[in-house]
């Protein structure tokens, strides 16, 4: 048995190559950035050989600087952004576009198109998904209608389809094993969330060979094994696979019925676990597939926050109110109050609970006594109002109370920030002592295949948490204080 377990962390922006010892502590860490195309307004693309390339760099990268052999390696997890979708040739290995990214809005044609058909509701009840560009389905369907030859090559059976996770994993087994995880199936608006098949339906509405389609396993057992010749001579189990934002979830030990996690990166993703039951959203949630494990699969409720740590990085670059993120803390912290000041950053829409694309951002209660500090700190709000409008909206979806909210991302340093988060939510919100939950959950899924950990209970033990808020705040300025959010966001979505 190897000592160590690699998760391959392939993110929007990044790669990164993170190894684990038995404790679950990171020995070495390696990380790429790679070039983002917008080839027109409101497009996000990546050019999946590129991704490929930083992946294969980071390996490398990891392994030499910390010296450690790949034969020392137990096995792989795999975590990536999710919904980003690639469509390859399998004879040639070649993409034959670039990789149309989850951000994407070109596929929004197509999407009016099904709600003119009044299909939102079908979607939803078969995927527990919402019809949305931001799904892989679409983004497939685009690409064999405007890539010449496409619709042929996919009819006879030579184009892949898969989300990164499988193209990676195609790539490390020798361009052989096309394979994802449930997880990342719920994420494509191709997938049955409640059969756990490919629903041929939809594949049929969208126009979609089921050829095209990577076999649909676990999160977590051997998919297969690398390529010693991709792998610096070893053949090292792949095995776990999971998104990223449901490898986060795994990764805080949100194992539980009720157990919810919230990632502050450039968005906010928060996870709720329901368990075995597939909740059906009245408030604007997503329903996923958290993981499948020992033969079961565990739901999820899901909210997303478009704007969170950008809105810190636009008072950054846009409007050089501070010289790097964690200054805004002590700007906030200058002042007692955002003295009625409301930033609602709806700078591409809002998320959940209004998926309002049209929506955006607005700045309230500003007078003349309004300063630097009260703006930032406004802005730093408005994190944790968008946080408190996706909790209560999954309380009410899932009927039930979440007792403490794990946390996790870059904006968790900011101790303002969680505190206020804490008090407005009325729970405690928990940092992990090791801030990588989503590298974690795909080396927690891995181990947990290969025997490298011998069970989630093992896992557990190992967790600890940094530091845990408690809320401080008087409950009638809490409400006074989210009171004039919602009357903000109200505003907010009356100008368009
Ligand atoms: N101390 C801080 N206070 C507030 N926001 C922060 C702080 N540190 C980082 N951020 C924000 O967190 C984001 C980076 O977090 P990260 O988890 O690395 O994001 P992602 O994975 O989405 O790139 C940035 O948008 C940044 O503005
Ligand atoms: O790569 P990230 O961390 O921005 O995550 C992207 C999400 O998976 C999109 O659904």
């Amino acid at each position: 048995m190897g000592e160590y377990i690699m998760a391959i962390d392939q993110g929007t922006t990044s790669s990164r190559a993170i190894l684990f010892n038995k404790k679950g502590e990171i020995v070495h860490t390696a990380q790429k950035e790679f070039q983002q195309y917008f080839p027109k307004p409101g497009w996000v693309e990546h050019n999946a050989n590129e991704i490929w390339g930083s992946v294969l760099s980071v390996i490398a990268a990891v392994l030499t600087e910390s010296g450690i052999q790949p034969t020392e390696i137990d096995g792989i997890g795999i975590t990536n952004q999710r919904e980003t979708t690639v469509v390859w040739n399998k004879k040639t290995g070649r993409p034959i576009y670039n990789a149309i990214v989850w951000q994407s809005r070109q596929t929004q044609k197509i999407v009016d198109k099904l709600k003119e058909e009044d299909l939102e509701k079908w979607f939803q009840q078969k995927t527990g998904l919402r019809l949305d560009p931001y799904f892989s389905g679409t983004k497939v369907k685009w690409i064999l209608e405007n890539v010449e030859g496409a619709e042929d090559l996919a009819k006879q059976g030579d184009l892949l389809f898969g989300t990164i996770d499988s193209w990676l994993i195609w790539k490390l087994s020798g361009e052989k094993m096309h394979v994802t995880d449930y997880s990342n199936a719920s994420r494509t608006l191709l997938f049955n969330i409640h059969d756990l098949k490919w629903d041929e339906e939809i594949c049929e509405k969208l126009n979609i060979p089921l050829t095209m389609l990577p076999k649909v396993s676990s999160s977590s057992e051997v998919y297969t094994k690398t390529d010693p010749s991709v792998f610096y001579g070893a053949a090292v189990p792949i095995a776990g696979a999971a998104g990223d934002q449901q490898a986060a979830l795994f990764g805080q030990c949100c194992f539980d019925k009720g157990m919810a996690k919230n990632t502050y990166g450039t968005g906010c993703f928060m996870l709720l676990n329901t368990g075995d039951t597939a909740v059906t959203s009245e408030n604007g949630l997503l329903t996923t597939i958290a993981w499948g494990l020992d033969g079961r699969v565990t739901y999820a409720l899901e909210g997303s926050v478009f704007v969170a740590g950008s809105a810190i990085q636009w008072l950054r670059d846009g409007l050089r109110m501070v010289k790097n993120a964690a200054d805004s803390e002590s700007y906030a912290k200058k002042v007692d109050s955002t003295d009625g000041v409301y930033v609602v950053p709806a700078f591409v829409g809002l998320g959940t609970p209004y998926w309002d694309s049209d929506a955006r951002g607005a700045i309230f209660g500003l007078t003349r006594g309004t300063s630097k500090e009260h703006f930032i700190r406004a802005t730093l709000e408005s994190l944790a109002y968008q946080t408190k409008d996706v909790l209560d909206a999954m309380e009410q979806d899932a009927d039930m109370k979440v007792e403490t909210l794990r946390v996790d991302g870059g904006a968790v340093n900011n101790e303002f920030l969680m505190q206020f988060q804490s008090d407005l939510l009325q729970l405690e919100v928990e940092l992990a002592k090791l801030n990588e939950s989503t590298a974690l959950g795909a080396a927690y899924l891995a181990g947990l295949a290969t025997g490298f950990w011998s069970d989630v209970n093992k896992i557990e033990k190992m967790r600890s948490s940094k530091k845990t808020y408690t809320p401080e705040m008087e409950e009638a300025k809490r409400v006074e204080l989210y009171n004039g959010w919602q009357k903000a966001v109200a505003a907010t979505r009356l100008f368009k």
